[in-house]
């Protein structure tokens, strides 16, 4: 490690606090005049989709999330008036919440909140929850899958401050979501078991017209806020969908925004050197051979961002995991991430990081502020912060010398303004990287075929069911009737006797198992 490699390769900015450390990523000193032609492409990318250029050919929208915390940048007055107008009512509506002016139908405030939501509609309002909601006005809880059980723990837990003072959120971009509806039907049904209007506790955020959109105005839902089509999932943490919960929290979202709004400011400067995205997007390339060679573990330094690897996840790998570029050549790309926190990573995985397969370069992210108020001394004269900061650097270091890239983004605490930073420094970071490498980052192509084999899937499993009878069956009969796959069919069976709808009897083989009424 060297003092001057560190002073060289450094981007900050220090009016916001922000520093990004690249000098133990080994970039090669050719790499960027090689990229140049791509890197000026990446800006000039940067600039149509800024200026509402960039549609996506499949789905005939605009991509624009970066309007959202700037909405002069708007292409035109119906796109500002569609971000000024619901931030707004959003901030009103939830007013109305804090004192009661929307209050529960049975009396008295909403004391928490129910999100249902998955993807983009979940990720990004549970980082900002875990990241910066812990005095929060109204508790967070959430439905983020179709799995009845853990519906059933998340309902039990709400139950002990009663159903009757949760406000339910019910949050899809595109209203059609099988997850999001099933989670939705099944918070209708425990609401109507206890005797209470589902309606009348219920906040939709959609596309306007989307069947979620039509289902609330028909049931009647307390307020519905409009989510635009130039908004994609997994960037969407900054329109209604994460700051319509996050305003119930009684979170900043104006400082969340502005802290978005300040890192845009930055990484819309064409100098690459000092543009903090672009240099984290030339060293993913130089990482992964521009091909996702390699792995990106994040290891935030603070337990409050532990969800951010988790929101990156949607954000790079669903952007980025492409299987043709821009021109239709295959090109299989993408770059995988995963990580927790640090230290407790130290005592999980990072064994393997220092010693293991070198297949991965990690990303610290440091909070330099311990905490607010006074620390105990641990040891004569260290705090707990002191470790904290101690096992960020030793691990950096030990990873070094082992020969594995890392590199550092420092921040002086987790606030809402910073945690806007972060988010609007790996969106453009993930733009840039997109136009280096060639790939539309704003479409997910992928995502469609297992949802439509899962819905075929669900066919075949309705078929079985009518094919079940008083007598035994293998699923190989029971395939050949309803002419499906006998191992799906088999699949099928295996469900509805864990259910309680059929009885097993096994056999030597799946193929002799025989399943009756
Ligand atoms: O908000 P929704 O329309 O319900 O979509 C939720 C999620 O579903 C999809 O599978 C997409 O791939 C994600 O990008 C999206 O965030």
């Amino acid at each position: 490690m060297s003092w001057q490699s560190y002073n060289q390769s450094l981007v900050r900015y220090p009016q916001h606090g922000f520093s990004l450390d690249l000098s133990l990523m080994d970039i090669a000193p050719g790499l960027v005049a090689s990229l140049q032609p791509k890197i000026d492409k990446a800006f000039t990318d940067m600039a149509a989709l800024e200026a509402g250029q960039i549609v996506n050919p499949d789905e005939g929208r605009m991509v624009g999330h970066y309007w959202l915390r700037n909405a002069a940048l708007a292409p035109n007055e119906e796109v500002r008036r569609s971000i000024t107008e619901p931030l707004e009512n959003l901030k009103r509506f939830a007013e109305k919440v804090h004192t009661g002016a929307v209050s529960s139908p049975t009396g008295g405030n909403f004391q928490q909140v129910l999100l249902i939501g998955i993807g983009g509609s979940a990720l990004g309002p549970q980082l900002v929850t875990e990241a910066i909601g812990q005095n929060a006005r109204l508790a967070l809880h959430f439905f983020d899958n179709t799995d009845p059980a853990g519906m059933d723990t998340v309902i039990a837990r709400l139950s002990h401050t009663g159903l009757d003072k949760t406000l339910v959120l019910v949050i899809s971009k595109s209203g059609g979501t099988a997850e999001t509806r099933n989670g939705m039907l099944e918070a209708k049904a425990a609401y109507e078991a206890a005797g209470l209007d589902f309606g009348r506790h219920a906040v939709a955020v959609t596309g306007t017209g989307s069947k979620l959109d039509q289902y609330a105005a028909q049931q009647n839902f307390i307020a519905r806020f409009p989510m635009e089509d130039w908004v994609g999932g997994r960037t969407s943490v900054l329109s209604t969908v994460g700051l319509v919960p996050a305003a119930l929290q009684g979170l900043d979202i104006d400082a969340l925004l502005a802290g978005a709004a300040a890192m845009d400011v930055e990484t819309r400067k064409t100098e690459a050197a000092k543009n903090a995205s672009m240099q984290l997007a030339i060293a993913w390339y130089s990482a992964t051979n521009g091909k996702g060679e390699k792995d990106m573990v994040v290891l935030p330094y603070k337990d409050s961002l532990v969800l951010f690897s988790k929101y990156l996840q949607q954000l790079v790998m669903e952007s980025l995991g492409k299987e043709l570029d821009l021109d239709g050549n295959p090109v299989n790309q993408g770059i995988a991430v995963y990580g927790n926190k640090g230290s407790t990573d130290q005592h999980a995985y990072v064994q393997q990081l220092r010693d293991g397969v070198n297949n991965f370069f990690a990303t610290f992210i440091e909070v330099r502020k311990g905490r607010s108020g006074n620390s105990i001394e641990v040891d004569p004269g260290t705090t707990t912060a002191d470790y904290l900061q101690g096992f960020l650097r030793g691990t950096r270091k030990a990873l070094h010398e082992s020969g594995r890239k890392s590199l550092t983004i420092s921040i002086p605490e987790v606030t809402p303004f910073q945690l806007g930073l972060l988010i609007a420094l790996f969106e453009r970071t993930v733009s840039f990287y997109a136009s280096l490498v060639n790939i539309n980052a704003y479409h997910q192509p992928g995502v469609e075929a297992g949802k439509k084999a899962a819905g075929a899937f669900i066919d075949t499993l309705n078929k079985v069911r009518g094919h079940i009878t008083s007598w035994a069956k293998t699923a190989g009969e029971i395939a050949t009737e309803i002419d499906a796959d006998p191992e799906d069919v088999y699949h099928c069976l295996t469900h509805l006797s864990a259910n309680g709808e059929v009885q097993i009897s096994i056999g030597a083989t799946p193929a002799d198992d025989s399943f009756q009424i």
